[in-house]
């Protein structure tokens, strides 16, 4: 038995879903996106192994629909689903980052007789689009899923059987709980790099030169500014109760901070930072797919081409880099070259390379 399977909305995860699930036994993965280039990509990039232009047809035939679609998107095609002639026993999911409204909205599709499993991969990137989609992207990230309490324990079954291919840690979170935790370490800290970043242009618009100085600090706090306006805009709707909360206390906790540091108290000022140090230092490590997980240090002489030489020594061999920046370029000093992978195979055939065409001295983050 052929187990089909239609993701609607082929960009970064949605493409990364259907690339995992050509991989399960047995599956057939159509693909549908609302933009006509993207269908046209996930045609020759073979993201999918057949790309529909009518999506309501093409549900007919699914066995398991998975949306990876920006989160009101989502919300409108569930809204649709309740028309559509489906298989009777379709398991819909998502991948969306919010999950009250979507389950909300699965309980009407219940009453439809459509089972709504939701999902939420903890994995990702600043960058958007079927061609940053991989499919590996997921490996051992945390892969959430939300579904009602009453759900049948074999189609919960069923999607994790198929989830299983993107080889990401299947857990079961309570909606609820969900968007309170995604809040916090998610949906949150993307409005303060947003509002680092823009803090900082208006600073620069009065000191130009503010720019040349943002170096590894600033880039590495702001990098998830440069993700898809769109989908965050949606994000913040979705999940705008906690994203208050979150604000409410972030104001009480800066003016904690400005308290200390009127009151000009070393003592006080030092024990915040180690506060936060101890547990920076001590979150569980990822080892999921994260941007920038995968760093490779070079410790490189200082003189011109050096590292166009290493990066066409990569390119030769045809290893991506997904990053590439110098921490340490002082005149007097060796520059730390980092350059970022997508994953662990990616950063150690670099090293390998590196190793045999150089003398530069290397380490791994
Ligand atoms: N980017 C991340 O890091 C990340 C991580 C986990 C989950 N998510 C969630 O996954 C979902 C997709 O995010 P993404 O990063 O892949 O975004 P993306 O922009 O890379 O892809 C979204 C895709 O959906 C398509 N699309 C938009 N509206 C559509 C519609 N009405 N019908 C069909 N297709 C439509 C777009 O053309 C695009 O190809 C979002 O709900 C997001 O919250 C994102
Ligand atoms: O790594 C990034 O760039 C991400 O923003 C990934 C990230 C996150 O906030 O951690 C973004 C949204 C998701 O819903 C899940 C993961």
């Amino acid at each position: 038995m052929i187990r089909n399977v239609l993701v609607i909305g082929l960009g970064l995860i949605g493409g990364s879903i259907a690339l995992s699930c050509q991989k399960a036994p047995h599956t057939k993965v159509y693909g549908y996106d609302i933009n006509e280039e993207t269908r046209k990509l996930a045609s020759s990039l073979e993201i999918v192994h057949e790309v529909v232009d009518d999506v309501i047809q093409a549900a007919k035939l699914a066995d398991i629909i998975i949306f990876g679609t920006p989160v009101s998107a989502t919300l409108n095609w569930m809204e649709q689903l309740k028309s559509w002639q489906l298989k009777s026993g379709v398991i819909v999911t998502d991948t969306g980052s919010t999950k009250g409204l979507i389950m909300k909205k699965a309980e009407e599709l219940q009453q439809s007789g459509i089972s709504f499993i939701g999902g939420h991969p903890m994995a990702g990137s600043h960058k958007s689009g079927i061609s940053a989609a991989k499919p590996y992207l997921l490996e051992n990230a945390y892969y959430m899923l939300t579904p009602l309490k009453n759900e049948s324990a074999d189609k919960i079954e069923s999607l994790e059987q198929l989830l299983k291919f993107t080889f990401a840690k299947i857990i079961k979170v309570d909606s609820f709980e969900h968007d309170h935790m995604t809040a916090v370490v998610s949906h949150f800290p993307h409005i303060v790099a947003a509002s680092l970043v823009r803090q900082f242009d208006f600073e620069n618009q009065k000191y130009p030169m503010t720019s040349l100085l943002a170096a590894g600090g600033f880039r590495d706090i702001t990098r998830i500014a440069s993700s898809n306006p769109i989908m965050w805009r949606d994000i913040v709707l979705q999940n705008r109760d906690e994203l208050i909360d979150q604000l409410d206390s972030w104001v009480i906790e800066m003016n904690n901070v400005k308290d200390l540091i009127l009151k000009n108290d070393d003592e006080l000022i030092e024990q915040y930072f180690a506060g936060a140090k101890q547990v920076r230092d001590n979150l569980p490590v990822s080892t999921g797919a994260f941007y920038s997980t995968y760093d490779l240090y070079v410790d490189i002489p200082d003189y011109p081409g050096v590292i166009s030489e290493v990066t066409g020594y990569l390119a030769e061999e045809n290893i991506s880099i997904t990053n590439i920046r110098v921490v340490e370029a002082r005149e007097d000093v060796f520059g730390i070259l980092v350059i970022s992978f997508q994953n662990a195979v990616d950063r150690d055939l670099a090293e390998k390379c590196i190793k045999q065409r150089t003398q530069f001295e290397m380490y791994v983050s």
